[in-house]
Order: C-alpha cells, then sequence, then structure tokens
C-alpha cells in the first residue's frame, strides 16, 4: 500500500510568501488580456462602490443630529431630514445594483479567465516532449497546474475586492483622521496579530497541500478507476471494489489527519487572536462614548465614528486575512507558471530545414544506442541499418525487444542516446520538427479510442482535413474501415463509445479498421504501423496489410506485427532482440540464414506460437 513519502513539510517563509506576489502581475495581464471591457467595467464598479460605505456613515450622522435637533426644538425645517434620508435610500439601491453587477461580471470574467488557461495548458502540455509525460514528478507539476485552471476565479474576484476594500478603508480612515488620528494607530495594532498568524497558518496549508500532492493524484486514480466505464469491467469481474476502496480509505485518512489537525489549530489560534481586535473596537467604543457624554461630539457623530471605527476594524481585519490569502493563492499560482516555464528538449533549431519533398537516400541509423530517460537498461544498443527510399521493412523480436522504441526514435519522438538517424544522410535533428511530423504517419499498438464521431475519430490523422469528407471515406475504404462505418446508424456522424448519449462501441477489431484510416488521411512519406492490427483475426491482417503495401506505392513504410504471414510480405525484416540487430534480410534470405528468424518461422507455421 501507498505511504507517504518523506515530505518538505516546513512552512515556507514569510519571504518566500511575499516573493509569490510578483506573479500578480502577470496573472492580471492574464485577466486584463482575456477581456478589457469586463476589467475596466469591474474596476469602475468597485472603485465606486467603495466610496459608499463612507457616504452612508456620515448620512447616517446627518440623521441622527438632524433628528435630534428637531426634537430638542433647535430647528423646525424638517426638509433636509428628508433629503437625506431620501439620499441614504438612493445610495443603498445602487450599491445593491452595484454589488450585483459586480458579482455577474466577476462569474463572467472568471469562467472566461478559466477556460483560456485551460486552452493554454492544453496547448502547452502538447508541446512536451514525450519521455516528459513518463515523469512522476512531471506529472505532479501538472497536476498542480491543472487544479489551477478552475481554482483562481477566487483569487481574481479577491484581488479586485482588495483593491476595493482600501480605497474604502481610505475614505474612511481620512474621517476618523479628521477626528482623532490615534484611533487609527489603534486599529492596526489591533488587527495585526490576527494578519501575522493567518498568514503563517496559510503557508502551512501551503506547504501541506504541495507535500501530498502525489498522494492526492493517487486518490484522484483511484476515484477514477473505482468508478468510470472504462474500469468497470475488471473492476467487477476481478472484485476490485474493496481493494479499491480501502486502498482509497487509506489515503484519504491519512490526509483528513493531517489536514484536520492544521484546520483545528488554525480555528483555535485565529478566534484568540480576532479577539483582540474585538477588545479594541470596544475600547475605543468606551472613549468615543466618553467624549459624547462630555458633550465634545455629537450622538450624530457618535454613530458616524463607532461605525467607521468598527466598519474600518472588520474591512482591515478582511484585507489582511485577504492579503495572506491572495499570497497564498499567488503562491499556487507559481504552479501553473512553472509548468508554463517546462520546455521541450526536443525543438526545431533554427534554420532547420524542411523535410524532403521526395525521399532518394532513405534512413539510416548510424550505430545508434538508446534508454529511456531515468532507465539503465539500454532499449536500443548499437544500431545501423539503412532504410532504402520505397522499402517495406518489416521489425520483428520478442515482447520488449525494442520495436517500439526503434519506431518512436524514427519518428523523432525520442532523440538517440548515442550515435544518429540520418535522412538524406542528413541528422533528423537539423529538420523541422513540424514538417517531420507531418510527413510521418504513425498508428501505435495502444492508438487512442476517442469518444468522437466516427468520421472524426479518422480525422485525428490529419486534424487539418476535418471538413473534408471525401478524403474521410476514402481512407475508411483504403483501412477497410468503410463496412464497420456503413453498419452504424449514424454512419460516419456516429458517436463512438458509450461515455456520451447515443454512442455506439466497436470491437477491438472494428476499433483497429478505424484507427488505421487515419494512417490513409495524410500524405506522409513514411507510414509506420506498429501493431495496430493484432486485433483482426489473420486474415483479415493479411489483407489489411496487402492493400496497405499497394496504396502506399512507393512510400517507406515500417511494419510490426508478430505475425509471419504478414512480415513475410514486407521487402525486408530486421529481427531484434534485446535492442541490437540480430538477422536482417528478405524472407527467403532470412530463412535461407537459418538463424533465429526461420526458428520462429517454423514454430509459427506449425501452430506452436
Ligand atoms: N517509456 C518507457 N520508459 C522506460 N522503459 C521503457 C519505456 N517503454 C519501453 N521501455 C522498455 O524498453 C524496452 C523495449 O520496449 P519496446 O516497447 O520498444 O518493445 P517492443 O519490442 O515494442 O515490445 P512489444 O512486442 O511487447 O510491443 C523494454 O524493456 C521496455 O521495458
Amino acid at each position: 500500500m501507498a505511504r507517504p513519502r518523506n515530505r518538505q513539510t516546513e512552512s515556507l517563509s514569510y519571504k518566500e510568501q511575499f516573493s509569490a506576489l510578483k506573479n500578480l502581475p502577470p496573472f492580471f495581464r492574464l485577466i486584463w488580456e482575456t477581456s478589457k471591457g469586463m476589467t475596466l467595467g469591474n474596476v469602475i464598479l468597485r472603485t465606486i462602490n467603495s466610496v459608499i460605505p463612507l457616504a452612508m456613515l456620515y448620512i447616517g450622522k446627518e440623521i441622527i443630529d438632524s433628528i435630534i435637533a428637531l426634537q430638542n426644538g433647535d430647528a423646525v425645517d424638517q426638509e433636509y431630514l428628508w433629503i437625506m434620508v431620501a439620499l441614504e435610500l438612493g445610495l443603498a439601491v445602487i450599491s445593491t445594483l452595484i454589488n450585483r453587477a459586480i458579482t455577474l461580471l466577476d462569474s463572467l470574467l472568471g469562467d472566461l479567465v478559466s477556460n483560456r488557461t485551460s486552452v493554454d495548458l492544453i496547448r502547452h502540455a502538447a508541446k512536451l516532449d514525450l519521455y516528459q509525460f513518463e515523469n512522476a514528478e512531471f506529472y505532479d507539476k501538472l497536476e498542480r497546474a491543472r487544479r489551477q485552471t478552475t481554482g483562481r476565479t477566487i483569487l481574481m474576484s479577491q484581488i479586485l475586492s482588495q483593491f476595493q476594500d482600501v480605497i474604502s478603508i481610505f475614505f474612511l480612515g481620512a474621517g476618523l483622521v479628521v477626528f482623532n488620528p490615534w484611533l487609527i494607530l489603534l486599529l492596526f495594532l489591533a488587527v495585526i496579530p490576527s494578519f501575522l498568524g493567518e498568514s503563517r497558518f496559510n503557508q502551512w496549508t501551503y506547504s501541506l497541500t504541495r507535500s501530498w500532492t502525489p498522494e492526492r493524484r493517487e486518490l484522484d486514480y483511484l476515484r477514477y478507476i473505482g468508478a468510470s466505464d472504462e474500469f468497470a469491467k475488471e473492476v467487477k469481474t476481478f472484485n476490485l471494489a474493496d481493494f479499491i476502496t480501502k486502498r482509497f480509505a487509506y489515503l484519504a485518512d491519512k490526509y483528513y489527519h493531517a489536514n484536520r489537525k492544521l484546520a483545528v489549530k488554525r480555528a483555535a489560534w485565529g478566534s484568540g487572536l480576532s479577539m483582540i481586535g474585538t477588545l479594541a473596537y470596544y475600547g475605543a467604543y468606551v472613549f468615543i462614548i466618553i467624549q459624547t457624554i462630555g458633550g465634545i461630539i455629537t450622538i450624530g457623530t457618535l454613530t458616524f465614528l463607532s461605525g467607521s471605527f468598527s466598519r474600518m476594524q472588520s474591512m482591515l481585519q478582511r484585507i489582511m486575512s485577504r492579503f495572506s490569502q491572495i499570497a497564498d493563492s499567488a503562491l499556487y499560482l507559481q504552479d501553473l507558471f512553472d509548468f508554463f516555464q517546462i520546455e521541450p528538449i526536443i525543438n526545431s533549431k533554427s534554420g532547420a530545414i524542411a523535410f524532403p519533398e521526395k525521399i532518394r537516400e532513405g534512413f539510416r541509423f548510424d550505430n545508434v544506442s538508446f534508454k529511456y530517460p531515468g532507465t539503465e537498461r539500454w532499449a536500443i544498443r548499437n544500431l545501423s541499418f539503412h532504410l532504402l527510399p520505397g522499402e517495406k521493412l518489416a521489425l520483428v523480436g520478442e515482447n520488449g525487444a525494442g520495436k517500439t522504441t526503434l519506431v518512436k526514435l524514427l519518428a523523432r519522438l525520442y532523440e538517440p542516446t548515442e550515435g544518429a538517424i540520418l535522412l538524406e544522410g542528413v541528422d533528423l535533428r537539423e529538420y523541422d520538427l513540424k514538417s517531420l511530423r507531418d510527413n510521418i504517419g504513425i498508428i501505435f499498438q495502444d492508438y487512442m479510442r476517442f469518444q468522437f464521431r466516427a468520421g472524426e475519430n479518422i480525422a485525428v490523422g490529419n486534424i487539418g482535413m476535418i471538413e473534408d469528407a471525401e478524403l474521410i471515406e476514402t481512407s475508411a475504404r483504403k483501412s477497410l474501415a468503410d463496412t464497420v462505418i456503413e453498419e452504424l446508424p449514424d454512419r460516419y456522424q456516429q458517436m463512438l463509445g458509450r461515455r456520451f448519449a447515443d454512442g455506439v462501441e466497436l470491437s477491438g477489431g472494428q476499433w483497429q479498421k478505424i484507427a488505421l484510416a487515419r494512417a490513409y488521411m495524410r500524405d506522409a512519406q513514411l507510414l509506420i504501423l506498429d501493431e495496430p492490427t493484432s486485433a483482426l483475426d489473420a486474415r483479415a491482417e493479411h489483407e489489411v496489410f496487402q492493400r496497405f503495401a499497394d496504396l502506399i506505392e512507393d512510400k517507406n513504410a515500417v511494419l510490426i506485427s508478430h505475425r509471419f504471414s504478414t512480415v513475410r510480405m514486407a521487402d525486408r525484416i530486421l529481427f531484434l532482440e534485446n535492442g541490437q540487430l540480430l538477422e536482417l534480410g528478405s524472407h527467403e534470405e532470412l530463412l535461407a540464414m537459418n538463424g533465429k528468424y526461420a526458428e520462429l518461422f517454423h514454430l509459427q507455421a506449425q501452430g506452436y506460437v
């Protein structure tokens, strides 16, 4: 059972927390660029709203003083009083409307920002290298970044509210200073302990959440396998529900306890520290009452001052605790920006050359060796061979021999650790990556079954041509997927898979025919089929490959198959063992050699393999 690893539990320093604020300007830029109009509208409305509290308090003071003057007979004209009441009503109405508009803008803008971040995240992830996806640390980063795409709406309104409250407090403070500047000092002293406490706890929470990223990722994974269509079949037949729940409960419980400890501590300290603020308020209140009794200030001023003191106190507390929340969110934001900082290693060089229009010399493996990042074992070792122009080469070898690795190197999904792969005598690394990818089509054994429409599932082979129905249908005919599609109720418009409404599930072999059609969607000069036909019966596979070889004419092809009846159709066969070239030649040549290929061929012919 997975146990929490050694985690870094110490919290971040105040300096680190403050330095995270540097993420706010780029974040604000992101909001601004998402919608200038909404951001501006939001800021204007909040600025107007921030003056309202002071205006309301002042009008309240005038109302009370007017009433008292009328009662005492110091005044007879009620007009001023009613004007003030009407003004207060007007302000209350305006404030309500503005608040509603702000909430609306916040949520709309928040949605747009989160959509935009998600799009950027998908785009950036697609740019990264394949090996980066095979690294757990990378997944943690990706996971943390992914979580930031939706949660940041709150941060946005927090920053804007902060701006609004700071202006409000400035106005309220000005009123208070006129009366007694010491009250302001008292106010600040009262909220500082609570602020420091809050930010300390925020740092602890951040450290805790961060150090638990691998477990939270595992929890998400367990939740997913425990309740998803993809796994339902095996979870049921193997009776895995208990195993998954126990594993989930163990991890979730540990996380809950770690979290609870902190939450309880936070609540206890939080209430103690905010009590100091309450005491300060009542201290100031007593002082103001004494001044009123002494006749130094009017009752209206008393309500104005106590009102503005109390509002300022709660506002200041809010500003301070919100500040630490913002700093905290800014730390999380760091995860998002960190992810965007990760750059792929496999890139086009400046001055990269385009893929040749027609291959004349072919591909040459020049003493190529390759280790997967983070592993010690050579997956490919000292491999040298020449793939001639137009040649159809079959790769054979036992499981784990390195066949898929070889084609991944050929498509530059990875780069050789040693040696080089040359195309037309030039290192593959010198070619423009996009032009290279456009000219190499691969269908992997673990190709994706997209829960899209049938036509779209074929179009993914060359997504730029998704509107070209004729090309999609021709590709389907070439891979024999047309017979599958003809039987679907909505034909090319048929939703595939069971995840969405009216989806139709296909058999393994039917899916493979659809996936194979992707290879025909683009005019690639090198086509690679990495066992995408394993679910077809031997006759169908033979037919598919025969058609494939005929249809691609003079283009290069690399085929991987465990069926010798298919393999023998290739011009030459490369036999790999432990990443090394064991035998290379035509079917007849290899049989004559009477080596490993011949041995396996005869075994299969007799029905033993
Ligand atoms: N992403 C990876 N990270 C680390 N090692 C890997 C990775 N993919 C494959 N390997 C290792 O590299 C070796 C070659 O694997 P490869 O997938 O190329 O074999 P294969 O010949 O295609 O096998 P099969 O016939 O089973 O598809 C294996 O030992 C495998 O464990």
